[in-house]
């Protein structure tokens, strides 16, 4: 298959990049808390999964010419006052990279940390090879020890052709209700996908995968939806209402970050919907991986006007209104839902 490595490098890169997260999270200290100028919040786990994934990628793929889109940027950590949090991001990357023990490496300087998160730098585009990285997609739910993903993507002429989603906190089995909560199941999932090739979900800690599928129910009454947990990310009004209008009886099921598209993709809940409010604008890095474990799974990805995505344009991906995902015999249905309901909610 034409992205095999690159694949197997991905999965590598992402699950050193969870066990670094992981170990943050655990031992969560308010100072590992910081705000970025857009007042979102960043942890030096958010940093070093960023530095992991470009490293082990770089280092995997060294005969490859390397472009990547990544959130992160060094700017905050070149400032004087960061300087305790790039010598703790050094050394959580290094101890993650000895505690893997599976090769000798020397130590990375700070230096090298910085210029790490810095190889993330493309503006991504329709030509080359272009890796798409969220180092930890939902910052909040990570900070309330809730759902997380470390989300890498690869576009090739500006298409999607592989994802990865590391979820270190959801369920190997089903999260179809918010008793997910509380679930004691083995947690750690991980999804792959390749263009043609299916998706394929593992334990994050083994390699056994197996393929899965979006669900295949026609009835809205059976679906249940899932949407972000923060209310300031989406407008749980209007998800309502397109959710009453198509006849489904559940409540919503509300998960933090990508893990939603993992979820979907292998039939957990039916469909996804996304309405952030005026004047935000998505990026790239919060889809690539999710929309692809979604279409190989089966599934359909579209804005609120039925639009595929383009991840071709640059970091921002320019969607009208909102996204909607579902599989194909629902989106019919749902797309009609959604036009009906935002034209009510205009003419109030
Ligand atoms: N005001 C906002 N509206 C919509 N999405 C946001 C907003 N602020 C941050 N995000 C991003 O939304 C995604 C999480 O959405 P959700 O978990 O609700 O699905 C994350 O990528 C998060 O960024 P980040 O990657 O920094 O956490
Ligand atoms: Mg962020
Ligand atoms: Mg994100
Ligand atoms: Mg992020």
């Amino acid at each position: 298959m034409p992205y095999n490595k690159e694949l197997e490098a991905a999965k590598k890169a992402v699950s050193r990049a969870a066990r670094l997260c992981q170990r943050v999270q655990e031992a969560l200290l308010q100072s590992d808390v910081q705000s970025k100028s857009d007042k979102t919040p960043v942890t030096v786990a958010d940093y070093g999964s960023q530095v992991l994934v470009s490293f082990v990628l770089q280092k995997e793929l060294s005969s490859e010419s390397f472009s990547m889109v990544a959130e992160e940027d060094s700017g905050d950590l070149r400032k004087e006052e960061s300087s305790e949090t790039l010598r703790r991001i050094t050394e959580l990357v290094n101890d993650t990279l000895a505690t893997d023990g599976s090769e000798s490496i020397n130590a990375l300087s700070q230096e090298d940390v910085l210029s790490f998160i810095d190889s993330g730098k493309s503006d991504g585009g329709s030509q080359g090879r272009h890796w798409v990285l969220d180092p930890i997609d939902g910052t909040k739910g990570f900070l309330r020890g809730g759902q997380y993903a470390i989300a890498l993507g690869m576009l090739d002429e500006g298409k999607v052709v592989l994802g990865v989603l590391a979820c270190p906190n959801l369920p190997i089995t089903s999260v179809a209700s918010n008793d997910y909560l509380t679930s004691l199941d083995k947690i750690g999932s991980l999804f792959f996908a390749q263009v043609g090739e299916g998706t394929y979900m593992q334990s994050l800690y083994g390699s056994q995968s197996s393929k899965v599928h979006v669900t295949g129910t026609e009835n809205p009454e059976e679906a249940s939806f899932f949407e972000s947990f923060e209310a300031a990310h989406t407008m749980h009004d209007l998800t309502s209402l397109i959710a009453k209008k198509l006849g489904v009886k559940v409540p919503p099921v509300r998960i933090d970050s990508q893990a939603k598209y993992g979820a979907l993709s292998r039939g957990d809940g039916a469909i996804y919907m996304r309405f952030p409010h005026k004047g935000y604008r998505e990026k790239i890095w919060d889809h690539a991986a999710g929309c692809i474990v979604v279409t190989e799974a089966g599934g359909v990805v579209t804005d609120a006007a039925g639009h595929p995505l383009d991840f071709s344009k640059g970091k921002h991906l320019d969607v009208d209104t909102g996204i909607i995902v579902t599989n194909q015999k629902l989106m019919p249905a749902l797309l009609k839902a959604v036009r009906e309901s935002l034209q009510e909610k205009s003419s109030l």
